[in-house]
């Protein structure tokens, strides 16, 4: 079902401008969801995040960010997730508006109607609202002319989200620090994944809490000191780099068994038990690797190809271990202007 939520008074400033009415004039930007192919998560830094080694893909779900000139600032969003997207000033398109309008003095002389077409997973882990970040901060940059320079709209990013300068970038990168420093990846061919969507979102600092709760109780600490400087496997970045399934698949699931490049899996696994059953449903089904995505609660499973990915999603899908299985690519491109 899909359904459209309004709100008033939701974006950049909150009085009207000068004699603007909604016009004809609108930007449309369409932004990729990520996966997290390796998740190496270092200890807890003094400002409370973690560092981290993150090698993001995107991947060819979608979010498209329209803004257009209005007399007062408004926020929509439509998809089938719309009804747990918040419309209020925490949205994260809102924040990035405003953050545009702030950098070039702005003030609130320019209200936009964002509308946020939504088809990327809420709380599923794979950046949706920093896709929808990325997306406000383009859409707002063109139809203000105010020609921001790519590292200043990096920086930008960094301030929303960890992971909103990746939404920007696209293809695949390496992640630094908090997973704001990006190194661009090389990428040999085209990847099939299938993503098993789960019924609720679970919170990204839960699952960091989770973490380290699980690390203290094994003895391992939590600390920068305890857990040491988290560094990328050399075998996932060849695999991504010559573009091979199966050896892709192998770094996926570096020791066998149960294990994963994701080092928040027995996090999310630990607060949602039942995505133990989803990642099995779909290796037992013929995939390459599974792993959750990111903060999860969604599982990617690798493919062998397209024609593998969709035996894998119908398998998911009459598993009913998850709501629902979607197909996509990887990589595909950052955040780009469509409309
Ligand atoms: C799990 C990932 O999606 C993997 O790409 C990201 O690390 C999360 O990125 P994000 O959603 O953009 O997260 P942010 O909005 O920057 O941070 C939300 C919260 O997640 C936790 N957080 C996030 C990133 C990081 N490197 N360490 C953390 O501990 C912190 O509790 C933080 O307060
Ligand atoms: N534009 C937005 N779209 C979706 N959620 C948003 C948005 N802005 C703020 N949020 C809030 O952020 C929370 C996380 O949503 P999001 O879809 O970004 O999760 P995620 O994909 O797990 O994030 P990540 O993978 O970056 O950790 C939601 O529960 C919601 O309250």
């Amino acid at each position: 079902m899909t359904t459209d939520r309004t709100s008033a008074g939701a974006t950049n400033g909150a009085g009207a401008g000068a004699g603007a009415g909604e016009d004809s004039r609108t930007v449309t930007v369409r932004v990729p969801a990520k996966v997290n192919v390796q998740l190496a998560v270092g200890g807890i830094r003094p400002d409370g995040f973690h560092g981290l080694a993150n090698v993001f893909l995107a991947v060819s779900l979608y979010d498209e960010v329209s803004a257009t000139p209005a007399a007062t600032p408004r926020l929509t969003v439509s998809g089938a997730d719309a009804g747990q997207v918040p419309l209020d000033d925490s949205n994260l398109a809102v924040r990035a508006a405003r953050a545009l309008a702030t950098h070039h003095g702005l003030g609130e002389s320019d209200p936009v109607h964002l509308h946020l077409s939504k088809d990327i997973p809420v709380a599923g882990g794979m950046a949706g609202g920093s896709a929808d970040a990325a997306g406000a901060l383009l859409a707002c940059d063109a139809l203000w002319n105010t020609r921001t320079s790519h590292d200043e709209l990096l920086a930008l990013c960094a301030e929303l989200g960890s992971d909103v300068p990746f939404s920007l970038l696209g293809g695949a990168a390496l992640g630094r620090g908090r997973g704001e420093l990006l190194t661009p990846l090389e990428v040999g061919g085209t990847f099939h994944w299938v993503f098993a969507v789960a019924d609720g979102g679970l919170s990204t600092p839960a699952v960091y809490g989770e973490c380290d709760r699980l690390r203290e109780a094994s003895g391992g600490g939590a600390t920068v000191a305890d857990v040491g400087e988290p560094e990328p496997a050399p075998a996932l970045l060849d695999a991504l780099r010559t573009g091979d399934a199966t050896a892709l698949a192998a770094a996926l699931a570096p020791h066998g068994g149960g294990s994963s490049s994701n080092d928040l899996q027995s996090a999310a696994l630990s607060l949602r038990p039942s995505l133990a059953a989803t990642l099995h449903a779909g290796t037992a089904a013929g995939a390459l690797a599974a792993l959750v995505s990111g903060s999860g609660p969604t599982c990617a499973f690798l493919t062998k190809d397209a024609d593998s990915a969709e035996t894998v999603a119908a398998a998911l899908l009459a598993s009913g271990t998850c709501r629902t299985a979607r197909r996509a690519t990887g990589p595909a491109p950052g955040a780009t202007v469509v409309g």
